[in-house]
């Protein structure tokens, strides 16, 4: 049996290998176990599900869980955003939530998040415990074979907090949800929809068949724009591809975009947590270049002047900006529930990652792709100019523009080690002719040279392959900059 671990965001597993009825009990169980040692079972949990091929039964399996643990349960009666899920805790004042979704893995893939009760991803010392109760179940598992083959529930309540011993106070019970339309008029407290709705957008929205579909185009509609909807129906194959909002996976909606003369494309995510922005003319918008876009809005229109916080892997432009405003910027590893931590204790305004995730105070602590789209098309509509026109004012304002790119490199598990072994002693005195200022460790290795340019070393934590991250003000010295910490740390 394999080993269930929780990465960068939750567990993820192939469906009918290690994603199994029965793992997703034991799973359960961990996760009630948890609740119940915190005294929170009373409060019950959310349940939330994707579009993906079984996501709905899998629920299914997870209500029955809690219950026979005593926890009461608000399922939802359709397949919901992350974001959505997350914020159904803060409705219903819960213990947490599960999220059952693999995000924007392949279809094959499915997973298990959990989200406690301040509505954002579980913190590692919180996943660590799950993990130690997971642990122990499969031993038991593995020890009595029979069990092994018997119905998992059972062996889930077995392996449990007993029943009805544990819950004198309050009957356990499975209440259907529908959380639409609070997160809904959540959303407009945030967003002006009226200045949106006057500016009479045509808008492309792309949900890449996930479980976004039915947000920014009745949203957007609702206001009084013009929506047309691309991959918004369910299919549990993606039509093929991922449903990972990236500048390729795009291609279609850009073209579009560039043909129809449309002002905006906006795409979600497999779950709606991440998004994709395209400006006028089919040009695809990258976290990077939207985040400081939105943090200058949000200061200079919305009136929320405040510290901003951003991974490692994240522009700098951010930092010029809060420089400029006086603000702290708050620097994390990777990972979005290390900026919803400073979302919630630092009192950042904004909280954003390179890898298309975002959220804004008042919100909850968890990236929701809708929430950006509508900033995106609240920013068009303010400003009456394309995205890459604000970007040029943005650049000039804060001391010139910056660029940043990602390389991807595959390497096999013994590169891996070498690698990281390497990096641990990397310690250059320059990169690609300039002095290296500043080292970072939090994650992976970041080289900040006297430039302002940097570059940034990790392993990813959800695919077999090392990020090279880079950033500087000539678009020419990028390349050469990933090149030389290539060099320097051994990866081909
Ligand atoms: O770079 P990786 O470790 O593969 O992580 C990439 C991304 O994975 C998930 O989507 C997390 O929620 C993000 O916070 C993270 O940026």
């Amino acid at each position: 049996m394999k080993k269930i671990k929780f990465g960068t965001d939750g567990w993820r597993g192939i469906i009918a290998d290690d994603y199994t009825f029965e793992n997703v009990r034991i799973v359960s169980q961990a996760v009630a176990d948890y609740i119940n040692n915190k005294n929170m079972g009373a409060k019950g949990i959310v349940i939330g599900y994707d579009n993906r091929f079984l996501s709905d039964r899998f629920a299914d399996n997870v209500a029955d869980v809690m219950i026979q643990n005593g926890i009461k349960v608000y399922l939802s009666d359709r397949p919901l955003p992350t974001p959505v899920t997350a914020f159904a805790v803060k409705v219903h004042d819960a213990a947490g939530a599960v999220m059952l979704t693999a995000s924007h893995n392949p279809p094959e893939y499915n997973g298990f998040k959990f989200i406690p009760d301040y509505a954002g991803p579980a913190l590692p010392h919180i996943t660590a415990a799950i993990e130690e109760n997971i642990a122990r179940l499969q031993n038991s598992v593995r020890r009595n074979t029979n069990v092994y083959h018997e119905q998992a529930l059972e062996l889930a309540v077995d392996h449990g907090i007993p029943m009805a011993q544990s819950v004198p106070n309050h009957v356990a019970d499975r209440i259907m949800i529908d959380p639409r339309y609070e997160y809904f008029d959540h959303l407009e407290k945030l967003v002006d929809m009226e200045v949106i709705g006057r500016a009479n957008l045509e808008v492309m929205v792309d949900a890449m068949h996930g479980s976004g579909m039915g947000y920014l185009d009745v949203m957007l509609r609702r206001a009084g724009n013009r929506v047309k909807e691309c991959r918004c129906h369910r299919d549990p194959l993606f039509g093929g591809s991922l449903p990972e909002p990236t500048q390729k996976s795009l291609e279609g909606v850009c073209r579009w975009i560039k043909a129809e003369g449309a002002r905006l494309g906006l795409a979600l995510d497999g779950d709606a947590d991440r998004f994709g922005i395209i400006d006028v003319g089919g040009v695809y918008i990258t976290p990077n270049q939207f985040l400081p876009l939105l943090y200058h809005h949000l200061i200079a229109v919305k009136g929320l002047v405040g510290p901003v916080t951003r991974t490692v892997a994240t522009s700098h432009m951010l930092d010029r900006i809060a420089q400029k405003h006086g603000q702290e910027v708050y620097e994390t590893p990777v990972g979005f529930k290390f900026i919803g931590q400073n979302l919630l204790e630092k009192g950042c305004v904004l909280g954003g990652e390179e890898s298309g995730g975002l959220s804004i105070k008042g919100h909850i602590p968890e990236k929701d792709g809708i929430l950006a789209g509508l900033l995106a098309a609240e920013i068009l509509a303010v400003n009456e100019k394309s995205l890459s026109e604000i970007a040029l004012d943005v650049a000039k304002e804060y001391g010139g523009g910056m660029y940043s790119e990602r390389l991807d490199v595959r390497t096999t598990p013994a590169q891996k080690v070498r690698i990281i072994e390497k990096l641990q002693r990397l310690d250059p005195a320059e990169i690609a002719g300039v002095t290296v200022a500043k080292r970072i460790t939090i994650d992976g290795i970041k080289l900040v040279l006297e430039s302002g340019e940097w570059v940034l070393v990790r392993p990813s934590g959800t695919e077999p392959l090392f990020r090279i991250y880079a950033e500087s003000e000539n678009k020419e010295r990028i390349e050469k900059i990933q090149q030389a910490v290539m060099n320097a740390a051994d990866i081909n």
